[in-house]
């Protein structure tokens, strides 16, 4: 942390402040940082839990606007110290176009780059994800790897493709100059499945499952591993690596992390029973129900389908290949990477994690108890 000379003087800037992560990053640096003077969160869409934000000791500014647009950038990063990057279209179920994604995700980081460099901002946390490495197409498993483990790491779909370009271009930025010739400091976090309150898909299963009353049928072999991590270890990290990093500019500069905490390792179906469970759901079968031929046929017609019903509506259903892939494809990380450059603990257990995870499953409407 800065000297005290510093204490409340500091401006931060969140993208994607109102997102799934967002929300998570904008109330820890509020809850954590007691260096925080401004807060100011751009996100294209507000949400109106802001309001409660803007009556404490730390000024909060809410900023619609559109990382695509590099003027607005400017704007909301003109007189900030630091800006975290979340902003981001997650879309792996066809929803938006390649090109969307690669304008929001590519040319919005691009922007968020440049307008640090003209700002004189020096630093930058961007959110980049595990899809970054993989898994890859040919369904090669990465078990328990860590930011050094070699992998091949090949990218057909937009949205990891996206990501991986994005995370380029900030490691890249590491060290370029700055208005006022100080250098950029940059880092990229990358999380694996992030779960915790306000996560949409686990959302979305629990009230499919309420729909086949109170059931999920198990489609993925339980052997297979999917690597998730709550959602305030998440924030947290982001919080820490925004503090730390002028002070170890030379360590994390230019690095990648991993986004770890003590969450088990399951399948993405097991995983998520560990909260719907407790909620009134069963998954049935202690193996698939389907043979995987049959999941690979009904994903690729699933994509036919979007494609025949694109004109009339948008059909983007959870299972696709892609999706079909990641679930059934070993992916998870053993890493203390975090801990040892900048003393990352998670400051959530997988207890707690888990407790709060379920009570935000039961407070949903409709719950199944
Ligand atoms: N959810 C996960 O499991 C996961 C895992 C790894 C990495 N990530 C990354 O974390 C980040 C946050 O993801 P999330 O799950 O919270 O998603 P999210 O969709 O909940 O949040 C993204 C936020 O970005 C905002 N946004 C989108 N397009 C924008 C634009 N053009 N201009 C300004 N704001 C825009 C959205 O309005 C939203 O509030 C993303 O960069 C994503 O790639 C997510
Ligand atoms: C075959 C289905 C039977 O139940 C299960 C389909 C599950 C998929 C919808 C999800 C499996 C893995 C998820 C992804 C993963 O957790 C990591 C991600 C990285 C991040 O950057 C964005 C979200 C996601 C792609 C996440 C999306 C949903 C899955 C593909």
């Amino acid at each position: 942390m800065a000297d005290s000379a510093q204490a409340q003087k500091l401006v931060y800037l969140v993208t994607g402040g109102c997102g799934f992560l967002g929300e998570h990053v904008v109330r820890m640096l509020l809850q954590q940082e007691p260096q925080l003077r401004e807060l100011r969160i751009f996100d294209l869409h507000l949400g109106p839990w802001l309001e409660e934000l803007k009556t404490g000791p730390v000024q909060v500014t809410a900023i619609q606007g559109d990382v695509t647009q590099a003027h607005e950038v400017a704007a909301a990063v003109a007189g900030a110290h630091v800006v975290i990057h979340t902003a981001g279209l997650v879309d792996v179920f066809g929803k938006t176009s390649p090109e969307t994604i690669h304008e929001v995700n590519v040319q919005g980081t691009r922007n968020v780059i440049e307008a640090c460099v003209q700002a004189g901002t020096r630093f930058l946390v961007y959110t980049s994800s595990m899809e970054v490495v993989g898994p890859n197409i040919k369904g090669q498993p990465f078990y328990r790897g860590n930011e050094n483990t070699p992998y091949e790491a090949v990218h057909r779909h937009p949205y990891p493709r996206s990501k991986a370009l994005a995370e380029q271009l900030v490691l890249e930025a590491n060290g370029r100059k700055v208005l006022g010739g100080l250098p950029l400091v940059t880092c990229a976090l990358r999380p694996t499945g992030i779960y915790g309150e306000g996560h949409q898909i686990m959302r979305d299963f629990y009230h499919q499952g309420l729909r086949l009353g109170g059931r999920l049928f198990r489609a993925i072999p339980a052997s297979v591993e999917h690597g998730r991590v709550y959602v305030g270890n998440v924030a947290w990290m982001h919080v820490l690596v925004a503090r730390e990093l002028e002070h170890r500019a030379a360590l994390m500069g230019g690095q990648v992390y991993f986004c770890y905490d003590n969450s088990p390792y399951k399948s993405y179906e097991d995983f998520n029973m560990e909260f719907l469970g407790p909620c009134g759901l069963r998954l049935v079968g202690t193996r698939p129900l389907l043979p995987y031929w049959l999941l690979v046929f009904l994903a690729a017609l699933n994509v036919l389908l979007q494609w025949l019903l694109r004109p009339l509506l948008l059909y983007a259903p959870l299972l696709n290949p892609y999706t079909l892939a990641m679930a059934n494809t070993t992916f998870t990380v053993s890493t203390d990477k975090a801990r040892r450059h900048f003393g990352y603990e998670p400051p959530f257990s997988w207890e707690e994690s888990r407790t709060r995870t379920i009570r935000w499953v039961q407070a949903m409407e409709g719950s199944a108890q």
